[in-house]
């Protein structure tokens, strides 16, 4: 079972580095590295937390035209993370090329980082697609469509939330990933998401991977919290 995702949604290193002094030295993490701390960071920031022995899922969720992200993903390969991603809305042709741009920059010997596509964002509802995108179908079916061109266009998987798991199962081979933000611990704020679901929840229905961020992060106590959070998920 894989450990759960903790999203490093911070300012800068600063930040970072006070929120992992919770956790023990020889507590290797899987680390989510996104928009926020990268842009200011860099890949430096990337680099060194690989070397402090963590896993890292970097989520930029390229969205471009397939030269530009083909390129990008050229340049992202080289890095040594575990798993990174793109926009499914960005179609197959820009995602077959994210592909072969992360086989391109890989180093000889090393794996390819797993390559998943953003369906609907956990923060979208129904009602938010239908209105502001207007994709007239229901969030299920919009979904299960994305995840079938990311099948098809030759990707790893999916981000997608608890909420959809099963329907996507039903479409896609068993290795098929779908990767899941939005876990909400029972009792836990929201915030903008709107498609949550809990660490357990989550485990039963089949997530491969859970992301959480803010209740850990902003937890007076985010190693236990984290504790909590994996017992919850990998039963241990
Ligand atoms: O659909 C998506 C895609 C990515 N995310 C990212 O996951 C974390 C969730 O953080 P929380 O604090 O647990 O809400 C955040 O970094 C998002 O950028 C997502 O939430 N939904």
């Amino acid at each position: 079972m894989n450990r759960p995702i903790i999203a490093l949604d911070f300012p800068s290193k600063n930040e970072v580095n006070s929120f992992l002094a919770n956790f023990p030295k020889e507590e290797t993490l899987f680390l989510k590295v996104g928009m926020e701390l990268f842009y200011r960071e860099g890949p430096t920031i990337v680099k060194e937390l690989i070397a402090e022995g963590h896993d890292i899922f970097l989520d930029l969720k390229l969205h471009d035209i397939p030269n530009t992200v083909q390129s990008a993903m050229r340049n992202i390969a080289s890095l040594g993370v575990k798993i990174t991603n793109v926009h499914a809305a960005g179609g197959k042709e820009m995602m077959t090329a994210a592909l072969n741009g992360l086989k391109e920059g890989t180093p000889e010997g090393r794996e390819v980082p797993k390559l998943i596509a953003v369906t609907q964002l956990t923060s979208t509802s129904e009602t938010q697609m239908h209105e502001d995108q207007l994709i007239p179908v229901s969030l299920r079916e919009s979904v299960t469509h994305y995840a079938k061109i990311t099948e098809d266009a030759g990707l790893d998987g999916v981000v997608c939330s608890a909420h959809e798991v099963t329907f996507i199962k039903e479409e896609t081979s068993s290795s098929f990933i779908c990767l899941t933000p939005g876990i909400r611990p029972m009792n836990s704020d929201k915030g903008d998401q709107k498609r949550v679901m809990s660490p357990s929840e989550a485990k039963t229905i089949g997530s491969t991977y859970i992301v959480v961020g803010r209740p850990i992060t902003k937890s007076s106590t985010p190693y236990e919290t984290y504790l909590e959070i994996k017992k919850e998920w990998i039963g241990e």
